[in-house]
């Protein structure tokens, strides 16, 4: 179903199957073959930044995972405790080899497409904090439960950074428009009960619980019969990853240039040493 342009990169492979289980030294994945359900764990501390490899990491489990004839359905999650992902390791835009940059912007794009538009169904189990690139990561699955007391959004302009075309795209065919305009230009973490009340999370329950609602609602979507309901989704976000699609070199440049003025340097810095200074209270 994944259109054969999001086929084009053939991902590392770093991930190892053994039975119904992979590994990897971030993703800890199993698939249980008789409900057709994998759960993928992210488990790179200490926050599940995204780094290049880590990204290469997530998609080729997705694509492993597609390619598994029992499997129907994917639950996100994370083993570090209290967060989610903290979005792109930040440390990738920072005095950056720019080689390495242009790999790293490409590797977030390709590891996207392959997430907004599997054919699995996709439930993010959200059991921590969830800014930027992990609100990404979790807008981009089908459904999305939250554990209480943590934070999600696109803060991407508290970095003195903008986001992409296509993280506005997927934020608005989530919460709207006017909701994304003042999201993007506040750069709001939403907590976890005003993320369930402007629909950008779907269901909220406690962190203890959210493993057994997470597995629920998947037996709701894999008893859907597969085709159909992955037809229905490609229907729903095909023109948005289309847009990427057919820019994706040029939007890769646009980071780099981005990334690599002064000013943008200047704000990256800044903040990495206020998160330094904010644990050190
Ligand atoms: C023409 C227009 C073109 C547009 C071009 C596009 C422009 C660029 C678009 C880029 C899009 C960016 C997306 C992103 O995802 S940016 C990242 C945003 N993430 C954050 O702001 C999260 C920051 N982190 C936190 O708020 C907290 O760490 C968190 C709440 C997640 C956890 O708090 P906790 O107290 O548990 O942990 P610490 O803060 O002590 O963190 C532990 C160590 O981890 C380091 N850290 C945290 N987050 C990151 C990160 N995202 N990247 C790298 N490193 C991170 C933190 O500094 C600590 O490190 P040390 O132990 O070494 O001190």
């Amino acid at each position: 179903m994944a259109s054969s342009i999001l086929r084009r990169f053939i991902p590392r492979k770093t991930t190892w199957m053994y039975g119904q289980r992979m590994m990897s030294s971030t993703i800890d994945v199993s698939v249980d073959e008789q409900t057709g359900i994998a759960l993928m764990k992210m488990k790179r501390k200490p926050v599940n930044s995204l780094n290049l490899e880590f990204l290469q990491d997530i998609r080729n489990t997705i694509v492993t995972l597609e390619q598994n004839k029992k499997c129907k359905g994917l639950i996100l999650t994370s083993d570090v405790p209290k967060i989610f992902s903290a979005g792109i390791d930040i440390l990738e835009m920072y005095q950056p080899n720019e080689e390495r940059l242009h790999n790293f912007w490409r590797a977030l794009q390709d590891m996207w497409l392959q997430l907004y538009m599997t054919p699995l169904a996709t439930i993010a189990a959200i059991n921590g904090h969830s800014p930027a690139g992990g609100c990404l990561i979790s807008i981009s699955c089908d459904y999305r439960i939250m554990a209480p007391n943590y934070t999600i959004g696109l803060n991407e302009t508290l970095l003195g950074i903008v986001a992409p075309f296509w993280f506005k795209d997927a934020m608005c065919n989530t919460v709207g428009y006017r909701e994304t305009e003042i999201a993007l230009a506040l750069g709001k973490l939403y907590s976890t009960d005003e993320a369930l009340q402007k629909g950008l999370v779907d269901e909220v329950v406690t962190s203890e619980q959210i493993m057994e609602a997470a597995q629920r609602k998947m037996l709701e979507y894999v008893k859907i019969p597969n085709m159909a309901r992955a037809m229905s989704k490609q229907l729903m976000r095909q023109e948005t990853a289309d847009k990427l699609c057919s820019t994706q070199d040029s939007d890769v440049q646009n980071f780099v240039n981005f990334c690599l003025q002064d000013k943008v340097q200047q704000s990256l810095g800044f903040y990495l040493e206020q998160l330094k200074k904010r644990k050190s209270k």
